[in-house]
């Protein structure tokens, strides 16, 4: 948050245009939303009221900004005379639907954002751009040219015998007769159900039929939950209802929109952060208007408007992914549950290994537990192993037993995955000599070597600063320096010169990166194209790979010891999802996971794909500890040129926090530097706040954040607040 935060009243309009001042007298106020760090509403005037949700093309200062009405009200914030006019009122779409505008001043509210920061970077970007927009509708611009893409003009939807623009709009309503019925011939597709699907189906439609409720779908790895959500999706969709199906990754939704497709035709909208403006647009107008059925999509599509909405999925519900990490930090699993609440309308969440958040909810009772305790196609869990790297003679960061086995599956056609969290080449670059390692010159982190396509190049994954691999050690001229460690381009070499006859497939951040060619490289692994897939969590969820049958792990004990209280959960979930991608449709499958820690308590959990106790076990030993989901926390974060600024921020803040009535009940803590503490020549340090109840944390909040401006002035650069940080 940057500092300029208008204090005080919530109008922070800029001087008026001479012209304005006039026509004041006859005009109706409106209080507008925009994307500004500034909190509260702007004034601005117009001469006839602009109901709420609808966006309107505003000066502010010298800029020309798209802001969203949020009220009319009889007399401005300010002295009448500075209220500027509003430039336009943009038509081009519908005034945006009561229930959107609750969930986003619910988001608002419960983040401690300004209203304006929520409802405009949620929108396509064509409908926040002020040039974007060319008059009315027929005029032209992007909702017009979403419209007349080809084969969905108004001439071509006549050739085909379907209904117009105006009708297409029509069925935008409540009007669920305006959606055709589901085409029969495909009802009855899909495979018998198990007995534990039809049971949990049966609890599932059980919520449906009640209206509302959360139900958890605990289903292990391959239990066919994804079945289970186009069933209820079908039903939904016959009853006039859309659906809003959530993944955590991009890459999971070519995968599901193929099956929704197959299984529900084509009144399929999907919306992710990769599509180009265009295609997002109109898919966002198609869900907006109720031409869509389906919506899938990942944390954004949750912002998207559904006038017929009649269910909300969420699949891997643990997934960090749901969490944004930057600008409004919200959790989109958090509020699916709270708009499906909202709306009266269930939400499934699905998963399995459960966020302890939502486990705890389910063993008490707030959610209804269904689960799935076996592989749909009786193919049993893989035999998972654990490979004690302690004293074992590794080759490249291999265990002989797990070499071993990859050659096995090789010399029997399958297909294995090494899956090893970390990207680049060698994580740091060292000189024998003098002990001279990459460091970054912007962060407290090292440069990762990375050799795309055979160059080497050092890269920081903090700063992104890159520069050339230096021909000897900068310190003391030895030219013996060496990569230290490893990552998936290394693994991926290694096993290539290993296993000369191989495929070697790696997909990772850094394969991925252009557009397009994630799914391409996913098409080919689960073609069977590849024999070795080497991959980052980017591989290890979610996917349906049908060869697989042996996955091998390196490096997992680089989570164990984190700070991070949640730091078991998530390598616990990480290693059960990738586990579960082997043997899904043979038997015989087996995981490896070398180690030099076999006792921990995670490891033998996995060992024995015991989720039940190894979640009793971390929420007993959270509950003693005060830690969430038995208490509430906020992360203040600060940065500055220095981290003695951004601590005597906090220590500041933290004095105060103490001091206020609201402080009874919630823990303050020592603000600390982050671990990576400078990136980007920035420094950063945290203030973590706590409570048993998640109403006096905000109590404590909302009477303390207005006047951190104040204190921040001169000493840092941003500050921020963090609702339920999912990183410590
Ligand atoms: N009743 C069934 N009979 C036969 N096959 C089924 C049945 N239900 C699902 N399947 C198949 O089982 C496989 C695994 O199902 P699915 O991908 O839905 O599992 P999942 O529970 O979502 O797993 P994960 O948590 O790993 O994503 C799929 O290939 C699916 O087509
Ligand atoms: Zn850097």
């Amino acid at each position: 948050m940057p500092l300029k935060r208008a204090t005080g009243a919530a109008s922070g309009t800029p001087a008026p245009a001479a012209e304005t001042v006039s026509a004041v007298a006859s005009r109706v106020y409106l209080a507008v939303a925009l994307d500004v760090p500034l909190p509260g509403l702007f004034d601005y005037s117009h001469d006839r009221p602009v109901p709420p949700g609808v966006r309107v093309r505003v000066m502010f200062g010298r800029r020309a900004m798209v802001g969203m009405v949020w009220a009319v009200r009889d007399a401005p914030g300010v002295a009448a005379e500075r209220v500027r006019p509003i430039e336009a009122v943009l038509d081009d779409v519908p005034p945006m639907p009561a229930d959107w505008l609750r969930l986003a001043e619910f988001a608002a509210h419960y983040y401690h954002r300004p209203l304006g920061e929520v409802l405009l970077p949620v929108l396509p970007p064509s409908l926040r751009r002020p040039g974007a927009y060319t008059g009315a509708r027929s005029a032209g611009g992007p909702v017009c040219r979403a419209d007349r893409r080809p084969g969905t003009s108004r001439a071509a939807r006549k050739r085909k015998g379907g209904a117009d623009a105006g009708a297409v709009d029509a069925a935008a309503g409540e009007n669920a007769a305006a959606c055709p019925a589901p085409d029969p011939a495909r009802d009855g597709e899909g495979p018998v159900l198990t007995a534990a699907q039809a049971c949990a189906l049966e609890g599932l439609q059980d919520l449906l039929a009640a209206g509302s409720g959360v139900a958890l779908l605990h289903g292990v790895t391959g239990s066919g939950k994804t079945e289970l959500y186009l069933r209820l999706a079908r039903r939904v969709r016959a009853a006039g209802r859309q659906v809003l199906l959530l993944v955590p990754e991009i890459n999971l939704t070519p995968q599901l929109e193929h099956s929704v497709r197959a299984r529900l035709g084509d009144r399929l909208a999907v919306i992710h952060s990769r599509l180009s403006e265009g295609d997002r647009l109109r898919a966002w107008l198609r869900a907006s208007r109720g031409q869509a059925d389906i919506l899938l999509g990942t944390r954004l599509a949750l912002f998207t408007p559904l006038p017929r909405l009649g269910l909300i999925v969420v699949d891997e519900e643990h997934d960090a992914s749901y969490k944004q990490q930057d600008g409004l930090r919200y959790s989109a699993r958090d509020l699916a549950v709270w708009r499906g609440h909202d709306l009266k309308i269930p939400v499934v969440l699905g998963s399995a290994t459960p966020s302890l958040e939502t486990w705890r909810h389910a063993q008490e009772g707030g959610y209804r537990l269904l689960s799935l305790p076996e592989r749909a196609q009786a193919q049993p869990l893989p035999e998972i192993r654990l490979v004690d790297t302690r004293r074992a003679r590794l080759e490249q960061g291999f265990t002989p037993q797990l070499l071993d086995a990859l050659e096995a599956r090789l010399a029997q056609g399958g297909q294995s995955l090494v899956f090893i969290n970390r990207r680049g080449y060698a994580p740091v670059l060292r000189c024998a000599s003098c002990a001279w390692v990459s460091q970054c010159r912007r962060c407290t982190a090292h440069m990762v070597l990375h050799r795309p396509g055979g160059r080497h190049v050092l890269q920081c994954h903090h700063c992104g600063d890159a520069m050339p691999v230096p021909r000897a050690c900068p310190e003391c001229g030895d030219p013996d320096i060496q990569p230290m460690g490893r990552g998936t381009q290394r693994v991926e070499e290694f096993l290539a010169e290993r296993f000369p006859g191989a495929r070697v497939l790696r997909i990772d951040a850094d394969a991925t990166r252009l557009k397009g060619s994630a799914e391409a490289l996913f098409a080919r692994a689960h073609a069977g194209e590849a024999d070795i897939l080497v991959g980052t969590q980017m591989v290890s969820k979610g996917h349906d790979f049908a060869r697989l049958g042996l996955v091998g792990v390196l490096n997992a004990d680089a989570m164990l010891f984190s700070q991070d209280f949640r730091a078991p959960e998530r390598l616990f979930a990480q290693l059960m999802q990738v586990a579960g991608r082997a043997g899904r449709r043979q038997g015989g499958a087996e995981v490896m996971v070398q180690t030099d820690y076999p006792d921990q308590a995670v490891y033998q959990a996995l060992l024995r794909h015991d989720y039940q106790r190894f979640a009793a076990h971390c929420l007993e030993e959270r509950r003693d500890l005060g830690l969430p989901p038995f208490s509430s926390q906020a992360l203040l974060t600060a940065q500055a040129d220095r981290v003695r600024d951004a601590l005597d921020f906090l220590e500041a803040a933290r004095a105060r926090a103490r001091a206020l009535p609201e402080a009874a009940g919630v823990r303050v803590h020592d603000p600390v530097p982050l671990r990576i503490v400078r990136v980007a020549r920035v420094e950063r340090a945290q203030l973590l706040f706590e409570s048993d109840g998640r109403g006096a944390l905000h109590r404590l909040l909302r009477a303390l954040l207005p006047g951190l401006d104040e204190l921040a002035r001169g000493v840092v650069q941003h500050w921020g607040i963090e609702i339920d940080p999912q990183e410590i």
